[in-house]
């Protein structure tokens, strides 16, 4: 499983993150896109979680120097990719999908105009099957969600800023009503009869919010956690926001099988932070911060660059 949050310091900066769920890494390590590289065709740095094959990133997640973010997400049960474009719009491959958004838009708002001329086409890179997944794309004035199903290409504002895997958006969105009674207020004593109802402590305002691992129960503590996390400035207290909000929703080693038996954990999570145009991550078994910044690397080179492990 994996899951995304958005949100913005008091100062207006987007931050973003995500948890990798799954029993295995890919070799994925900090990759940098310079400007000039190839299939950069909007020029813009960018800097995110990818493997790369012959020069050319695959992301997992990504964010772009102007602010833009996004990550991909299993998706399978739903997601589903035409073979070739509807007339008239551009085929874009889910694979090159996050490097196309971040080369070659500046806002959410700007990307989803342009989805409106796009098919996400069944297309895999090399001998790499096609993901299944859906995309969450924020910038510092909200984000949407992407899907392509058999029915159409769906783009959403996702005002939870967050998301998980499957169902989709609009489903998470509509589950998320069932628990608008959890709150972070202490709840006043109440009398049962002649017994006395008082709260042990902090909390019991929170009881009723899922504390499993399944899809639908870490969108809405997410969302929860995301939405009720205290504003915080500066880069260390919404750097560290980031990771204990994925940190409410990540995967212990043993919890929980995927299909063929293997245990799902939290492979890596990640945060973005566009006030310093700076990507941190982590992974399970070392819970210390790596992080590279865009003024790290040649920022007009040609080819991609990546941080050793
Ligand atoms: C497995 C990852 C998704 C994790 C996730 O959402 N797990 C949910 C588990 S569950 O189903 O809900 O149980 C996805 C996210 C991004 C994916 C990678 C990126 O799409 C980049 C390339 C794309 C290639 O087509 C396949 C390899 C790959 C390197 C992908 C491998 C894998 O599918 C990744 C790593």
């Amino acid at each position: 499983m994996c899951t995304a949050i958005r949100f913005t310091d008091p100062d207006g900066n987007l931050y973003f993150g995500r948890n990798l769920d799954w029993a295995y890494g890919y070799g994925e390590t900090i990759t940098f896109t310079p400007r000039n590289h190839p299939a950069n065709t909007g020029h813009r740095a960018i800097m995110g979680m990818a493997i790369t094959s012959d020069d050319f990133p695959l992301y997992f997640d990504c964010a772009n120097e102007d602010g833009l973010a996004i990550a991909g997400l299993n998706f399978p049960g739903y997601a589903h990719f035409p073979e070739t474009a509807r007339p008239g719009t551009t085929a874009v491959a889910p694979y090159e999908f996050p490097l196309w958004v971040c080369s070659n838009f500046a806002s959410v708002d700007d990307v989803e105009r342009a989805l409106a001329d796009v098919t996400l086409v069944n297309k895999g890179f090399g001998s790499f099957p096609v993901s299944l997944l859906h995309w969450i794309i924020a910038d510092a004035t909200g984000c949407i969600v992407v899907e392509s199903t058999a029915e159409d290409l769906q783009v959403m504002r996702d005002p939870a800023d967050v998301l998980a895997n499957q169902p989709g958006l609009a489903w998470h969105l509509e589950n998320l009503r069932s628990y608008l009674n959890v709150t972070p207020e202490a709840p006043a004593s109440a009398n049962w009869g002649n017994a006395k109802l008082t709260p042990y402590g902090a909390g019991a305002g929170m009881r009723g919010l899922p504390g499993d691992v399944y899809s639908p129960s870490r969108f809405v503590r997410a969302a929860y956690l995301n939405a009720h996390h205290a504003p915080k400035t500066g880069e260390q207290a919404n750097v560290a926001r980031v990771f204990r909000t994925l940190g409410g929703v990540a995967m212990v080693e043993g919890c929980a099988e995927m299909n063929d038996g293997a245990n799902e954990l939290t492979i890596f999570t990640s945060a973005f932070s566009a006030r310093e145009g700076r990507y941190y991550y982590n992974t399970y078994e070392q819970p210390a911060y790596v992080s590279a910044a865009f003024t790290d690397f040649d920022l007009d080179g040609t080819h991609v660059q990546q941080v050793a492990k």
